[in-house]
């Protein structure tokens, strides 16, 4: 069954402070959408995705998102501020639509993310709770809902601890482009050299 996806984001000038610095001040909300851009892009021409939802902290921020030529939805995080509860809310509205809809949550900073990898963690989890860690081993990149189940999320700090704990398998496949999250300096020079796409390259030329 193919999955419906629930992709966070803050506000550009917030996002990614870690990575501040990286480019010029300037350049920061730039580098944070192109980050986005390069993960959506792969997310729509990816096999068994259904639909893709970004719970954005400033929907009109991150509209241009919506204008890649890639079916993305944009949705207003809610009341609550927080991550966990971004992803909660994602949810809800894709099983008000569709009681029976499969849930996954996607980070929106994996910038040299295939098609090929995604598709293949779906393929793996095969309708089962899942998640892949981030190459550090202690994120989360990708948690998959069981049909008929919560998604139950739990982000944040040693998340792929608190992933397993609840059930969740963890995915064993290599998925390189998958696991590449990028939260500081190093991680953009480790996918800068796996290749990243094309918005986030422009922004090096
Ligand atoms: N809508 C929404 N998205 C969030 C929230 N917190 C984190 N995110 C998004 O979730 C993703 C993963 O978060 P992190 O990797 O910690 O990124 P970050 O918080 O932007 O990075 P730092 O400022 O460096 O901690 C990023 O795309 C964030 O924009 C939140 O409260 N609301
Ligand atoms: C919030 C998380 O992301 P990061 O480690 O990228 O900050 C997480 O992995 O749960």
């Amino acid at each position: 069954m193919d999955v419906d996806l629930v992709v966070p984001m803050k506000h550009p000038r917030d996002g990614k402070s870690r990575l501040r610095g990286a480019v010029a001040v300037e350049r920061h909300p730039g580098l944070v959408l192109a980050l986005a851009a390069d993960t959506l892009s792969a997310v729509v021409s990816a096999g068994r995705v259904r639909r893709v939802l970004l719970v954005a902290a400033d929907p009109l921020a991150v509209g241009e998102l919506a204008e890649l030529g890639v079916e993305v939805e944009i949705v207003a995080e809610p009341g609550e501020r927080s991550l966990n509860a971004a992803f909660r809310h994602g949810e809800a509205l894709l099983k008000a639509d569709d009681p029976g809809a499969v849930v996954g949550a996607l980070q929106a900073d994996l910038p040299a993310l295939t098609a090929g990898d995604l598709t293949a963690a779906l393929t793996e989890a095969a309708g089962r709770r899942a998640f892949v860690a981030d190459r550090q081993g202690t994120g989360t990149t990708l948690l998959l809902a069981a049909p008929g189940e919560p998604l139950d999320p739990r982000f944040g700090p040693g998340s792929a601890r608190q992933h397993a704990a609840s059930g969740a398998i963890p995915l064993r496949q290599a998925l390189p482009s998958l696991r590449s999250d990028v939260d500081t300096p190093d991680d953009l020079a480790h996918v800068r050299a796996l290749g990243v796409g094309k918005h986030t390259a422009e922004l090096f030329t």
